[in-house]
């Protein structure tokens, strides 16, 4: 495995053990995110990508293992004190709320000292200040994404966790968004992004790593995971095009 320096990681997940009932999903995951860095976590269908995102949250509770943030330990506390701790999720299926409008979604997630407040979104994001009294639901599904992201960022993230924010969307809104998610790490969130595709991963990731079967069996920077297409065919099934 290569390593990059690692002064003094925002996130370091140790031996990181999670079950669904009897079934051991997470088998002892190794991982650390720098403070303003972006990592993704790839691997294929069930390899336990979301349940290690669910578990560094709190939402799969670990049965073993560190979960290291800041300085603090996470494992063993509620969600909601991880969330306050600048701990932020943005899930594969959004969250949104149908029946609020845009503006009311955003601002459920606002904390008065978060550097990121609505006109900060609504600059990111035009397309919400435009909708901004639209109902969730009435929403595509790339507006929707923006407003899971837009949320989270009111919230006061130093960690964003997002779940396929790309997927199933129009090749231009993907460019909107891969856009926004470079601005929301050049602020200095870090990021870890579960992702199928490798394009957009590729163009912003600073390191990636591999999980499989509930453990990471890669991990590498950017450039030496882009030449090695070795690894993307044994592990993902995919080459770049
Ligand atoms: N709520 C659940 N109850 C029981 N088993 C689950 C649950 N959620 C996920 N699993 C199982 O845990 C394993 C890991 O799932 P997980 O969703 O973490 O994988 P993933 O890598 O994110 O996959 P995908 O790309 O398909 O979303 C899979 O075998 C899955 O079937």
């Amino acid at each position: 495995m290569s390593s990059t320096t690692t002064s003094s990681p925002i996130l370091a997940v140790e031996g990181l053990h999670a079950h669904y009932g009897k079934s051991h999903v997470l088998q002892g995951v190794d991982l650390h995110v720098n403070d303003g860095e972006l990592v993704t976590l790839l691997g294929r269908n069930g390899a336990g990508k979301t349940t290690t995102l669910k578990s560094i949250c709190g939402v799969v509770p670990p049965t073993r293992g560190r979960v290291r943030f800041a300085g603090q330990e996470l494992q063993g506390q509620a969600t909601h004190a991880i969330a306050q701790r600048g701990v932020c999720l943005v899930p594969e299926h959004r969250g949104i709320f149908k029946l609020l409008t845009v503006e009311e979604n955003l601002l459920l997630g606002q904390r008065k000292r978060s550097p990121w407040q609505l006109p900060d979104i609504y600059r990111i994001f035009p397309r919400l200040q435009e909708r901004r009294r639209n109902g969730g639901g009435q929403l595509s599904g790339g507006e929707q994404q923006m407003l899971a992201i837009g949320r989270a960022l009111m919230n006061a993230p130093r960690l964003l966790m997002l779940d396929e924010p790309v997927e199933g969307l129009a090749p231009v809104i993907v460019e909107e968004i891969v856009a926004q998610l470079q601005t929301i790490k050049a602020a200095g969130v870090a990021i870890v992004l579960v992702e199928q595709n490798l394009e957009v991963c590729t163009q912003l990731a600073d390191r990636h790593y591999v999980i499989e079967q509930g453990a990471i069996v890669h991990e590498a920077d950017n450039a030496a995971f882009l030449a090695d297409d070795a690894i993307k065919d044994r592990y993902l099934g995919v080459g770049l095009g």
